[in-house]
């Protein structure tokens, strides 16, 4: 590509980056963006309006002087005090819609951002570059935003006041304000490449800064400080942390050294064509037998002009380089989904009878090995079923590709006789409920953590307790002094922190508040202690009643009491039957199951059963 043609590239981006700015921002609120802008051009005359009429104020001085009658400056003088006043009316409005603009602007943005994100499907996630994306747009896009917003606005203001300086000049000789343009030009292009540069650096460190700050969170997240203290880990992460601020510092420094200096040689270049053009005002005052008032007011106005057009000029840099900044808000928003197919999307079909795979393979995005490899399995309306294996032999993956949070690679999976994917995602979720291991604890009170679990009833008290008795949860609730009103997690001031136990029976709760016909359960009890899985293992009995469920668990106990379990090895079904049957079996199954059993009997296990 040619330079010419680079350049202009880079002009078109802009232009187009300026568009999309422009659009966001009356997309934020229109009438307080017009309200701005016209107010602005108002605030932008101050200058040119100001030094006319102290141009008049000194001619009637020089006229005073002479003939002793002051009415005519004191009129002056009196003028000058109520424009002033008139000024100071309008900067306190613009100020006024600058700030609720930023809010609007800032509110726009969230929401917006917020939908993008909703509407990624679980699959984008596995892009490690998308997390660098969100992070820059949750980073950056609401300062750098606002900082375009009060360029704009300082533009206008200049722009406004410049208009007003050529209008002054065009008696005087116009010439002098295209030269000054001109003069301006180098240190522009200058601050251009600086902001460039910068943006550069920032994106090559980008990836390595979001670890450290992930590091940083660590350090201070309350459920680590344990193991961070037990393991002494505070210097290492420091050392860690710290490493690379050094380079980063060096790196800078020369950067900034050297713009110090070749902005100091642009400054040299403007000044003197700026002192030569007072010169040239002066002679010409004098020739022309001009007023001391239009002398002040062409120096004035040079001065100011020059000073607009810096201002322009350093307006165009930083939007330039807070429009690389906002880019990624708009890459973001501008993230196309993939083509919908053009099937016909049914409703969930309540009265399915089977959820069936069919010669299903997976791999995840960015990885050549299939996790799940030729599975097939049907699975009956209202049963329960267990999905048994090793670590890492596929079945959370499983579970994610019934929830629909992935798509097959291979093979199909039918509910009811209709491809998955032809069901309406938003439909189906309303039907399938799931307790994950990592459940998420929200900083929220008690009841709305349970009542998460059916969104759209969630301002319904009695469910939420009754949720919370099925689950087991209600007698620890009783006992804290604010009960269900207790805020939750311990980094919230007045907030309290529960043990896992009491974690995982609030998210227990969250499945009996559902009332979803598929139900998935993976790892329900995993922190819960002998006695309380005992009580569990009745209420799921009465959680099961009436669902299809899913249970993942590696506690042979509450594996006991499902219809039919399978067992998957290596992302394929090697095994599946009810618990005496694959005992009889004797297969891998079996195998587990004694292993535990014998670890048991020589005390080395707290949980009977458990592989
Ligand atoms: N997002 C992902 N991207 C790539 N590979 C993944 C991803 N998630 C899981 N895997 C891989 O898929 C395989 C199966 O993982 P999965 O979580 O389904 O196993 P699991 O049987 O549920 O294990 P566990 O009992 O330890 O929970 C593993 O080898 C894992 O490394």
């Amino acid at each position: 590509m040619s330079v010419v043609s680079a350049k202009f590239k880079i002009c078109r981006d802009y232009c187009r980056l300026l568009g999309k700015v422009t659009v966001l921002l009356w997309g934020s609120s229109s009438a307080t963006l017009i309200c701005l802008f016209i107010f602005n051009l108002v605030a932008g005359l101050a200058v040119p309006v100001t030094t006319v009429i102290w141009k008049y104020f000194l001619d009637s001085v020089v006229v005073a002087l002479q003939s002793g009658n002051i009415s005519t400056p004191v009129l002056w003088i009196v003028i000058h005090m109520l424009y002033t006043q008139f000024n100071h009316v309008i900067y306190n409005i613009c100020k006024y819609f600058e700030s609720n603009q930023a809010d609007y602007m800032n509110k726009h943005i969230t929401e917006l951002t917020l939908d993008k994100v909703a509407e990624m499907e679980m699959a984008d996630f596995d892009d490690a570059e998308i997390f660098d994306h969100i992070q820059k747009v949750n980073n950056e896009s609401s300062q750098h935003s606002m900082n375009i917003l009060r360029t704009l606005i300082t533009f206008l203001q200049n722009v406004s006041s410049m208009a007003g300086a050529v209008v002054i000049f065009l008696n005087f000789g116009p010439i002098v304000l295209v030269v000054s343009f001109f003069a301006c030009l180098p240190s522009l292009l200058l601050n251009i490449k600086m902001s460039a540069k910068f943006y550069a650096i920032y994106t090559k460190r980008f990836e390595r800064l979001r670890l450290l700050g992930n590091l940083k969170s660590i350090l201070t997240t309350y459920e680590n400080i344990k193991e961070i203290k037990v393991n002494r880990l505070n210097p290492y992460f420091k050392k860690v942390i710290l490493s690379d601020f050094d380079n980063y510092l060096q790196e800078d420094k020369k950067i900034r050294r050297n713009f110090s200096i070749q902005s100091s040689i642009t400054n040299l270049l403007e000044n003197v064509i700026s002192y030569s053009f007072q010169i040239y005002i002066l002679i010409t005052v004098i020739s022309r037998k001009l007023t001391i008032g239009d002398l002040s007011l062409f120096v004035n106005t040079l001065s100011n002009f020059q000073n607009s057009l810096e201002s322009i000029l350093r307006s165009v840099s930083s939007l330039y380089e807070d429009g690389l900044y906002i880019q990624n808000l708009f890459s973001l928003l501008e993230k196309k989904r993939p083509e919908s197919s053009d099937t016909e999307q049914y409703p969930f079909p309540v009265n399915f009878e089977t959820i069936q795979f069919d010669h299903v393979y997976f791999k995840y995005p960015g990885s050549d090995e299939f996790v799940l490899k030729d599975v097939n399995l049907t699975l009956a309306v209202r049963k329960s079923y267990s999905i048994v294996g090793l670590n890492g032999s596929g079945k959370t993956t499983l579970i994610k590709l019934i929830l629909g949070l992935y798509q097959p690679t291979k093979g199909e999976i039918r509910l009811g006789g209709i491809p998955l994917q032809q069901i309406s995602s938003e439909n189906y979720r309303k039907h399938i409920g799931a307790i994950f291991q990592d459940f998420i604890k929200y900083p929220f009170t008690i009841e709305k953590n349970i009542a998460v679990g059916e969104i759209d009833d969630a301002d319904n008290f009695a469910r939420v307790q009754e949720a919370a008795r099925q689950a087991g949860a209600d007698r620890f609730i009783e006992q804290l002094p604010e009960q269900y009103n207790t805020r939750l997690n311990k980094e919230w001031s007045n907030a309290t922190q529960l043990s896992l136990g009491e974690w995982q029976k609030i998210a227990i709760s969250r499945a009996f508040m559902a009332d979803s016909s598929i139900l998935i359960l993976d790892e329900p009890t995993a922190s819960l202690d002998a006695s309380a899985e005992y009580e569990l293992f009745t209420k799921f009995k009465a959680l099961m009643a009436g669902k299809t469920t899913i249970l993942i668990t590696h506690r042979f106990s509450t594996i006991r009491l499902v219809d039919e379990i399978f067992v998957l090895k290596d992302g394929g079904i090697i095994e599946s039957g009810d618990h005496e049957s694959l005992l009889r079996y004797d297969g891998e199954y079996a195998r587990l199951y004694k292993f535990q059993v014998e670890m048991y009997n020589e005390g080395l296990f707290v949980h009977e059963g458990s592989y």
